[in-house]
């Protein structure tokens, strides 16, 4: 009997931080397994990388339903049918109803690419470059009925170039991801980190508003 947390991942394209979090959980730097991912768009080329890392993965598209609740709930019955510990949104484009949110509520990740509580929501490096922000980065959260609103865990910065395009800034902010968000799954697959009223907890520790530290 393995265990490994089970880890469910939720994508809606590129799946670069799912391949870092397969890559970490095959190299022993996750104390889980990736057991497998659910993608709401059809040709998210996260699909092929679960594919080539023999991680079962299937669709289900938001635009064969009526409502955000029936979607979700559909999802939930997809999401269990994996027994997972853990639930990992890694560039999950869908905004999740209540009920999905309190059915995985302590065990539901998601990864931003701003500082928040700045730039919850789309388009975070657009926005910050064109606020001339120096620094801008990335934050790992938990997951809340208030969008982006969750408790942070883990903040990484990266420096803003006044040259810089959104693309240059997503390209460096991605590095960070890859690299923060397998250490704070880690953290929760070795019950090191839970929620509690809406705080994150580590270590028996509660964390400030920005996390455990701001990781440069
Ligand atoms: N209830 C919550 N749901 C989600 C959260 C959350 O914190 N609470 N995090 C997001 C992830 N996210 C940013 O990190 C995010 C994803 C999607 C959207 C959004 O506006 N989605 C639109 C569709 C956009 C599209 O299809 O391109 C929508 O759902 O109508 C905002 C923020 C995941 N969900
Ligand atoms: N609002 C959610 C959001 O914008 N998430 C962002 O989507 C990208 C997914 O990349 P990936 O598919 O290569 O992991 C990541 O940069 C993640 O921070």
């Amino acid at each position: 009997m393995s265990d490994k947390k089970r880890i469910v991942v939720l994508i809606s394209g590129s799946g670069s931080n799912l391949q870092a979090l397969i890559d970490a959980c095959g190299t022993g730097h996750i104390a889980g397994e990736v057991v497998g991912v659910v993608s709401n768009i059809a040709d998210a080329f996260g699909l092929t990388r679960a594919e080539n890392a023999g991680v079962a993965n299937q669709v289900l598209s938001h635009r064969e339903f009526s409502s955000r609740d029936a979607y979700d709930q559909q999802l939930i019955q997809c999401i269990d049918e994996y027994t997972p510990d853990l639930v990992v949104l890694a560039g999950f484009m869908r905004i999740l109803t209540p009920e999905f949110v309190q059915h995985y509520q302590g065990k539901l990740l998601n990864i931003h690419p701003s500082l928040l509580p700045k730039y919850q929501g789309l388009n975070t490096h657009q926005r910050a470059i064109d606020a001339g922000d120096e620094t801008h980065g990335v934050s790992v959260h938990f997951v809340t009925e208030e969008l982006d609103g969750g408790p942070v865990i883990l903040q990484a910065k990266v420096p803003v170039f006044a040259e810089d395009t959104a693309s240059d800034l997503a390209e460096r902010v991605h590095e960070q991801e890859h690299r923060i968000y397998p250490l704070v799954v880690n953290w929760f697959c070795q019950d090191r980190l839970t929620m509690s009223e809406n705080c994150a907890i580590l270590d028996n520790e509660p964390l400030a508003e920005n996390g455990y530290a701001n990781e440069e």
